[in-house]
């Protein structure tokens, strides 16, 4: 496989400083290393450039930086849209704003093919305030309620070129949801596997009748991972902690049900923030995930469940 680094060092979508080293977190951890070491052809695109900003006002008044959040946005739209010509994107962030573009980018992408595009969002959170709902005004909290066509973008985050539709959008994990995010996920059909079904039904069982719906579709799959699905006892370099995350070996298990599948065609690693990091081992952690849902196993053959 073919797989583009995309470097996306943005904050302005966090609370916190500190997600703009993310992509150099990653790097550091081996990143590259460990995916040829799998035998894929890496090719590192280096960092995105933010386009230009433009003054934007909003009636909202907790909202922040947006007029930069809408330039990246704008950016990583257009280096989705190309990274993805030939290869599978790995899009280092940054904090998770970054996939309002990455999003779009990969769907506009997937329309021109007449392909159905899918995705995974591994997130304590749905993300999905419009600019109207966040009450905290950061804006990593908005990226998939923009992507999927929720209103309220209009004139302020650039045009969708084409929206992803909901009712294919599975968010896995979640365990912090606003009041405002949990009508507006229900009412757009998305699927929320929130921590309460992983815990009842255990990762497996869902994640295989996810991706038998994407294959089932002849889709494309694109997976949005945040940090914060993880357990922040595992994985602390992050400004959202949330207690009752993904394990380690859920976390793994989900990634090696991804590759086993074969679907997967762009991947988001966001919101880590190096500066809370322990000596690297959330970094560090990110790249062995990466790693498993590119192909390594613990034996050669995968013990193949599906
Ligand atoms: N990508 C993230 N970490 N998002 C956290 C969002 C938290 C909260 N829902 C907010 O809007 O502020
Ligand atoms: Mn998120
Ligand atoms: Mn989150």
């Amino acid at each position: 496989m073919r797989c583009r680094i995309v470097g996306a060092p943005v904050e302005d979508g966090a609370g916190r400083m500190g997600c703009e080293m993310g992509p150099s977190a990653l790097r550091t951890a081996g990143l590259v290393a460990a995916l040829r070491a799998l035998g894929h052809e890496v090719v590192d695109m280096g960092p995105a450039r933010r386009a230009r900003l433009r003054a934007l006002r909003h009636a909202n008044a907790a909202l922040k930086a947006l007029p930069e959040v809408a330039a990246w946005t704008e950016a990583l739209r257009e280096a989705a849209y190309q990274a993805s010509a030939d290869a599978m994107p790995i899009f280092l962030g940054g904090d998770h704003s970054i996939s309002a573009g990455t999003l779009s980018g990969v769907a506009r992408r997937a329309a021109e093919n007449g392909r159905p595009l899918f995705v995974l969002w591994l997130d304590a959170h749905p993300d999905f305030h419009t600019l109207d709902t966040t009450v905290s005004g950061n804006l990593h909290g908005v990226p998939l309620a923009y992507a999927s066509g929720q209103p309220g973008f209009e004139g302020y985050f650039p045009d969708l070129p084409a929206r992803v539709e909901p009712t294919r959008i599975c968010t896995f994990g979640l365990r912090s949801v606003d009041p405002a995010e949990r009508s507006a996920l229900t009412a757009a059909g998305v699927t929320v596997h929130d921590m309460r079904a992983i815990d009842e039904h255990g990762a497996a069982p869902l994640m295989r009748d996810f991706i038998a719906r994407v294959a089932a579709a002849d889709g494309l799959l694109h997976v949005s991972l945040d940090v914060d699905f993880l357990d922040p006892g595992i994985a602390p370099a992050v400004g959202t902690m949330v207690p009752g995350g993904a394990t380690f070996r859920e976390a793994h298990l989900v990634m090696e049900m991804l590759s086993d599948s074969g679907l997967v065609t762009s991947l988001d690693l966001v919101e880590l923030n190096p500066f809370l990091d322990e000596r690297g081992r959330t970094a560090t952690l990110l790249v062995d995930l990466t790693a498993s849902l590119l192909g390594r196993r613990i034996m050669d053959r995968p013990t193949r469940s599906f």
